[in-house]
């Protein structure tokens, strides 16, 4: 059995692939766009074998989680469209919150509450809940852009370097299906406000006001070393920018973040 959508389950001015089992929707997205896909196409599979996560981690989806990643390929430069993982945050932040309102009504609060992590990940209740994975390729003079989602509907990882928990666990009970309904509508409002970067301050913005951490000691591990200061804010390409104790402005642009006063033991 496919993923099993409804009727109206993707937005319009989007294309569709669903799949029983797929060993990454990122690597499908990517053959597909150097086989000449267009996009805008969501791949969307029930079972994802081999999920690759960011920093060559591999990501673990069991049957029931969200796997999926919209293919969009465009003409920007790379570092512009790095950017639209801000907007894919928001879109999933918002599809989330269109899918908990029952359990935000019943459980008042001590229900899942939802943060955006620099770069790319969603936390409920400051565990990690989802991870985006963004992939771009120049094919044929223009830019394939993939960006991978994935969130833990019924089950999260054990072990992981940030502890991750589920939907489930958080007391919403719905299926990945209706998650990826909300979120497919959400990603064409925000893909439009991003509007192939052109859009990108009011996304800073957005991104913002629900990031989490901001203001908070924050360590930053970027392969052997670790920067440590305040977490400022992020800049307009999307750097997190750290204040040092001594007033320093650090610009980063990637790494593993740990947030609060035990950020620096956890990220040694
Ligand atoms: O490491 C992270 O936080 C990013 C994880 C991204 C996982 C998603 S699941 C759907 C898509 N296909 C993949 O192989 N990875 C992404």
């Amino acid at each position: 059995m496919t993923f099993a959508l409804g009727p109206r389950a993707i937005s319009a001015g989007c294309k569709l692939a669903a799949f029983d089992q797929l060993g990454s929707t990122n690597v499908e997205a990517m053959l597909r766009a150097r086989g000449g896909e267009g996009g805008p196409i969501w791949f969307v599979t029930a079972e994802q074998t081999a999920g690759r996560g960011r920093r060559q981690r591999a990501w673990i989806a069991p049957r029931g989680n969200l796997a999926c990643s919209i293919l969009e390929v465009m003409d920007v430069q790379p570092a512009v469209a790095a950017t639209l993982g801000f907007a894919a945050g928001l879109a999933l932040e918002a599809a989330l919150q269109k899918v908990s309102v029952e359990a935000a009504l019943r459980l008042g609060p001590q229900g899942p509450r939802y943060a955006l992590k620099w770069p790319n990940d969603v936390l409920a209740n400051g565990k990690k809940l989802s991870g985006i994975l963004l992939e771009a390729e120049a094919i044929a003079g223009r830019l394939a852009v993939v960006v991978g989602i994935g969130t833990n509907v019924v089950a999260a990882p054990e072990g992981t370097p940030t502890p991750a928990v589920s939907l489930a666990a958080l007391g919403v009970q719905i299926a990945a299906e209706e998650l990826f309904a909300a979120l497919s509508d959400a990603w064409v409002d925000f893909r439009g406000i991003w509007d192939n970067g052109r859009g990108f301050a009011e996304i800073r913005r957005l991104w913002l006001a629900r990031a989490a951490g901001l203001g908070e000691p924050v360590a930053i591990r970027t392969g052997t070393a670790t920067l440590e200061g305040t977490f400022d804010t992020i800049d307009d390409t999307g750097c997190l920018i750290v204040r040092s104790a001594d007033g320093r402005r650090m610009p980063v642009t990637a790494g593993e973040v740990y947030f609060g006063d035990a950020a620096s033991a956890r990220a040694t």
